[in-house]
């Protein structure tokens, strides 16, 4: 048995501000950063033996490993960063507030785009101050201009299946730091979640999901650590 935690990052700046946020870069803030280092404590608590973390390339997902890191003693671990576990990119509502965008396009669109599978927001615009295609960390990568959780899927699954899952498959317990929607893609593949229940799946921030995974990398047991603030989860077939 393998055991994988995923771990969405901690509070963020936009997450306070309920700004759509995306591919664009925000802070953790000081709630988030304390939710990363009990998400650590809850990791070590938990008496998993990781050997080897994954984060994406966003300063909120790595800073919640290093301090989950540093809160469990295991600074040491191999970190893997890598743009294709990204939050999805949420295109022209990047930065724009959650709820005055409700008032104006409606609850229900608003939904849509924050829930469907494979409805994607509008395309950011040419020239937006989101504008990502010049950023170093993105040299060489075709950045969107806009994300569905379909295409995040498709963007998360080769590396998932070409980089994750030879390394789980080995047997090594791994710590995935990244965030809502690229871990709800990943759920949506290991629990065979369909695209009308996906919906209704949320990842809350700074709480391991701990997945004990068979050979075949199926779930055979999934629980949040911090129970008190943990989401429904899929079943488990
Ligand atoms: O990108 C964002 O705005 C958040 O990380 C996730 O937002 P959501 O819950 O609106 O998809």
């Amino acid at each position: 048995m393998t055991v994988l935690a995923l771990m969405r990052h901690g509070q963020s700046e936009w997450n306070l501000q309920n700004r759509f946020t995306g591919w664009w870069d925000v802070q953790l803030t000081e709630k988030g950063e304390a939710e990363a280092t009990r998400a650590g404590e809850l990791l070590s608590e938990a008496g998993v033996d990781f050997r080897q973390c994954f984060t994406s390339v966003q300063t909120r997902a790595i800073r919640t490993l290093w301090l989950a890191l540093h809160s469990m003693d295991r600074c040491w671990l191999p970190v893997t960063k890598d743009f294709h576990l990204n939050e999805r990119h949420y295109g022209g509502l990047t930065g724009l507030d959650k709820a005055e965008t409700a008032a104006k396009h409606g609850d229900d669109q608003v939904k849509i785009w924050r829930r469907s599978y494979d409805i994607p927001p509008p395309e950011l615009e040419a020239g937006s101050e989101f504008d990502l295609s010049k950023d170093p960390r993105y040299d060489g990568i075709d950045v969107p201009a806009t994300e569905s959780l379909k295409l995040t899927l498709e963007r998360v699954l080769p590396y998932w299946n070409g980089t994750i899952a030879p390394v789980l498959t080995g047997g090594t317990n791994t710590i995935i730091s990244a965030h809502g929607n690229s871990l709800r893609a990943i759920v949506k593949h290991l629990f065979d979640v369909s695209e009308d229940d996906i919906v209704g799946v949320e990842i809350p921030t700074g709480n391991p999901l701990l997945i004990e995974l068979d050979d075949a990398l199926k779930p055979v047991s999934a629980r949040y650590l911090d129970a008190d603030r943990a989401k429904t989860l899929p079943a488990i077939k």
